[in-house]
């Protein structure tokens, strides 16, 4: 990324008031010129240090903690702080911090929300103040909001209902926005809905900090997302709004009310379904197989893995198969077995639900068809766990399926750590080497028979910083489903396994704003092509998502009195 020559910010804040200002804070980096114009003289340590330098004492005082909670509070309170220092610093260590800062820590740091609060980030917008809405956006302080990240927190990772916690998840995703995809931090803002909780050992913790109601549901529910999103709407007519980490039954309709009507998309169905899909395109590439020539197992049919289907489907269609076709390849299953239209399902179920006179044969039990059941009969060549339970994917499920297919895809997506369907070494090991595994949190290399199999981070992380950025530079007034496919393929041909450089399936975090940068410019191409941004020549869409691209380094201040 090409370092941009930045025009003098004018600053009205001075004094205190500017040092507690965490975007304009420049701590012991503020120049003596500074110091001067803007009433900081006594308040600051004589010496004046660059950003590197502050940087290294940072990291000092993070390698200092031995636990991934308290490494995660302190760089919470370095970003309320000095947001600049912040991103500096995580960007300088993303392989080291990404885990600390996002999943898997975040999840805990949700759990605990309200044990380590410190300082506010971001709006909780409650339910019983749902008629001063527009108010409360008037109090962001931001004045040119252009993301936000927004959960309801009733499906935390796989960790469920975590009421206010669950604001963790937004904080972590726009500080990816930001380290990932360029995105500065003025521009973000992530936003909790207080609609109560289910979560009994929240409403009983004397410490948790949100309304202590149960949930509000149904109408009134869906008439609250509503009157938040209108005033999004009214203070921000173009703001790019991400859904995250909603309950299933509440994602997809919430989906499908607003994704033609304003600039939204849902992660855990659209984000989730680009990055494995993108994944899977490397993974045929690498066995030069293609994804139509595939058949697809899902644990777990919620709307994370209906999303992923779907794309999936998408895909085996543009690769020359039918509709029809391309859904006789995909089986999804639920904690009741495989999905069979003598069952009631969910509509986004509904299109890849099988004839149980078709499949009746291959219950063992005489049934329901079992995850085992259907592996033996089906023979998948590729299956995804996206259940959010620990241990689906058994040791016998996977060495049958490596009987009928010596080359396995085996993605245990479910987050954080301790729900992942499948441990990587054990997948390794059961299938002597020869499955291609990614998770969706963060894994070691593991080590079998003498040989390194790195695991590669199949996290909606590899997406979403690079669909916010091209849908901000080509002013994309919506985010449609080839936007994502797109972004897929693009991750696809960022892989280092494609590019023949090395045996990893996804890019190197090191390089992510680089993959960020094209994904990016290939989804503007798309959106403009689609005729949701304007049209301009593919170098002006380059220039601008490099113009927007944001970097860690502080602008020389000046002062002004209004
Ligand atoms: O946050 C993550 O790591 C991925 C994700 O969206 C989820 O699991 O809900
Ligand atoms: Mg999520």
């Amino acid at each position: 990324m090409t370092t941009q020559k930045k025009r003098p910010l004018y600053i009205r804040y001075a004094g205190p008031v500017l040092l507690e200002t965490p975007l304009l804070n420049k701590g012991s980096a503020f120049t003596v010129a500074e110091k001067q114009a803007f009433n900081l003289e006594g308040l600051l340590p004589a010496t004046i240090e660059t950003i590197n330098e502050q940087a290294q004492r940072a990291y000092q005082q993070f390698s200092q903690f031995n636990n991934d909670l308290d490494k995660h509070i302190y760089l919470r309170n370095i970003q309320d702080t000095n947001e600049t220092l912040y991103f500096k610093l995580i960007t300088s260590h993303l392989e080291e911090m990404m885990p600390i800062i996002y999943t898997p820590t975040v999840g805990l740091a949700c759990q605990k929300f309200s044990q380590i609060y410190r300082r506010k980030r971001g709006l909780f917008v409650s339910y019983p103040d749902r008629d001063r809405i527009d108010d409360m956006l008037q109090n962001a302080t931001k004045q040119n909001v252009k993301v936000i990240v927004v959960t309801d927190s009733e499906r935390i990772l796989g960790l469920g209902d975590q009421g206010i916690g669950g604001m963790g998840i937004p904080i972590g995703k726009l500080a990816l926005y930001s380290a990932c995809g360029g995105i500065s931090p003025a521009y973000t803002l992530p936003v909790v809905l207080d609609v109560g909780t289910n979560n009994q050992e929240l409403l009983n913790d004397p410490m948790y900090m949100g309304w202590r109601e149960k949930r509000v549901s149904g109408e009134e529910y869906f008439q609250f997302v509503d009157e938040f999103i209108q005033a999004v709407v009214r203070r921000w007519p173009k703001a790019l709004i991400q859904f995250e980490d909603f309950a299933q039954a509440n994602a997809t309709p919430l989906l499908k009310k607003y994704q033609d009507e304003l600039c939204c998309f849902n992660d855990d169905i659209q984000g989730t379904a680009a990055v494995t899909v993108g994944t899977l395109l490397a993974a045929c590439h690498a066995q030069g197989t293609k994804l139509r020539d595939h058949r697809v197992v899902f644990v777990g049919a919620g709307s994370a893995g209906c999303g992923i289907a779907e794309q999936i489907v998408a895909h085996m269609r543009d690769e020359g198969l039918d509709e029809a076709e391309a859904i006789s390849q995909i089986y999804l299953t639920s904690s009741k077995g495989l999905l069979t239209d003598d069952m009631s399902v969910r509509d986004f179920q509904q299109k890849f639900v099988k004839s149980k006179a078709e499949v009746a044969q291959w219950s063992s039990d005489g049934q329901s068809i079992t995850l085992l059941d259907l592996v033996r009969e089906s023979k998948p060549t590729i299956l995804i766990g996206v259940s959010g339970v620990a241990g689906l994917i058994s040791e016998e499920v996977v060495k049958t399926m490596f009987a009928s297919c010596p080359k396995p895809i085996i993605l245990p997506l479910s987050n954080p750590t301790s729900k992942v369907e499948a441990l990587p070494e054990d997948v390794i090991r059961w299938t002597n080497g020869q499955a291609i595994v990614a998770t969706g949190s963060p894994f070691d290399v593991v080590n079998y028979e003498g040989k390194k199999y790195p695991i590669a981070q199949c996290n909606n992380s590899y997406i979403f910083p690079g669909v916010g950025l091209g849908v901000i530079a080509s002013g994309a007034r919506r985010v449609t489903e080839e936007m994502f496919m797109t972004s897929s393929e693009a991750l696809a041909e960022c892989s280092p396994l494609v590019k023949g450089e090395s045996q990893h399936l996804l890019p190197a975090l090191s390089d992510i704003r680089e993959v960020s940068r094209y994904i990016a410019i290939q989804v503007g191409l798309k959106a403009m092509e689609q005729g949701v941004a304007t049209k301009v020549e593919p170098e002006v869409l380059e220039r601008a998502v490099d113009k927007n691209f944001w970097l860690p380094e502080y602008r020389e201040y000046r002062r002004t009195s209004f």
